[in-house]
């Protein structure tokens, strides 16, 4: 095959940022996807939707001419979160639901929950109102082990959430287990993952081995092969509990290559290349279109695009760094190459 023309993908897991750096990830994420969840993890946070319709504004002023890219905005949750703002959000178009990130979970999580169970009222009117909860679980207690944050906050936190409330719309995102495989699969259709192409193409050993690698770094961090299997498998097996997501999350240059290093891979200059490359390893390619352009639409109940984006078989290779605004960044996958290319 040397050439693949699928349904316009989205993206339902995106950090864009503010500021000027918007000149740069705006257009990098709208010339191939159709829409993208954006993630409200900025300083201060996204937590109403007043900020959220601000934000947009300011996202679809870097939107490229003529381009009909559509901002998905992501409420952060917080421990004040109110009834109020929960019902402000269901009734408003552009906005698809809250982000629940663990307090110091990840970038910019302090304003995040430090009580998870304490929200259930909100939870409650969430399930109630079929609002989405978008989830970055992980427990963030120094008795637990970075590589096993996830599982336990599956176990302490999800398993019982999803029992008191068993029609939360969850997205689980950015999986990176196993146990968060098996846990999906384990729910209702209200319950879905999103993954990242870091997560599909890589695996601890390309973090650590032969030196560390700041620009593989990221939250949920890379974990063990026998993981990184499991999240092939449930990316190619045709169930549409997993979907695209890329995480795209773009750190400076200098704030990746330093003593004390962001987590967050900047993937969205190669996004779409980078899935298409995964899937070519399974020899699933057939499977990538509704992995990027169908799951996730259905699970969040927009329509699937009615444009097209092809790819050709034609090796490039990822620059080793982009120029932006706010300084030099270097992508995921910088000076490594990729088989397919967005025509
Ligand atoms: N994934 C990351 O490593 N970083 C993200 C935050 C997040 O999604 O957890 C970021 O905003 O930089
Ligand atoms: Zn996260
Ligand atoms: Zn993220």
């Amino acid at each position: 095959m040397t050439e693949l023309t699928i349904t316009t993908p989205d993206d339902w897991h995106l950090h864009l940022r503010d500021g000027e750096l918007l000149a740069n990830t705006v257009p990098a994420t709208a010339e191939v996807f159709g829409r993208a969840v954006v993630m409200p993890n900025l300083v201060p946070p996204v937590t109403s939707v007043e900020q959220a319709e601000a934000y947009r504004q300011r996202i679809l002023a870097q939107r490229p001419p003529e381009n009909n890219f559509q901002p998905l905005m992501a409420l952060y949750l917080t421990q004040n979160t109110s009834l109020e703002t929960v019902r402000a959000a269901a009734q408003n178009p552009h906005v698809i639901g809250f982000k629940l990130y663990p307090s110091g979970a990840t970038t910019n999580s302090d304003a995040g929950v430090t009580d998870v169970d304490g929200l259930d009222n909100v939870f409650a009117a969430m399930a109630e109102l079929q609002v989405p909860l978008l989830v970055h679980g992980e427990v963030t207690t120094a008795d637990i082990d970075i590589f096993d944050r996830e599982k336990v906050f599956i176990d302490r936190h999800l398993r019982p959430l999803m029992q008191r409330h068993p029609n939360l719309k969850l997205v689980l995102e950015h999986i990176t287990t196993a146990d968060a495989v098996a846990f999906v699969e384990s729910q209702g259709s209200n319950v879905a993952a999103t993954i990242t192409p870091q997560h599909l193409l890589m695996n601890r050993n390309d973090l650590l081995v032969g030196g560390v690698r700041p620009h593989n770094y990221c939250l949920p961090i890379l974990k063990r092969r026998d993981h990184q299997l499991e999240l092939r498998r449930a990316a190619v097996s045709g169930s549409p509990k997993f979907f695209i997501g890329t995480d795209s999350a773009p750190h400076a240059q200098s704030k990746k290559e330093t003593a004390c290093g962001c987590a967050g891979c900047y993937s969205a200059p190669a996004a779409l290349p980078l899935y298409a490359e995964f899937f070519e390893q399974m020899n699933a390619l057939e499977k990538l279109e509704d992995f990027a352009s169908g799951f996730g639409a259905d699970f969040y109940g927009y329509p699937r695009a009615a444009t097209k984006v092809t790819l050709v078989r034609e090796p490039w290779r990822v620059p080793e760094v982009v120029s932006t605004a706010v300084g030099p960044m270097v992508p995921y996958w910088a000076g490594n190459l990729l088989n397919w290319q967005v025509k």
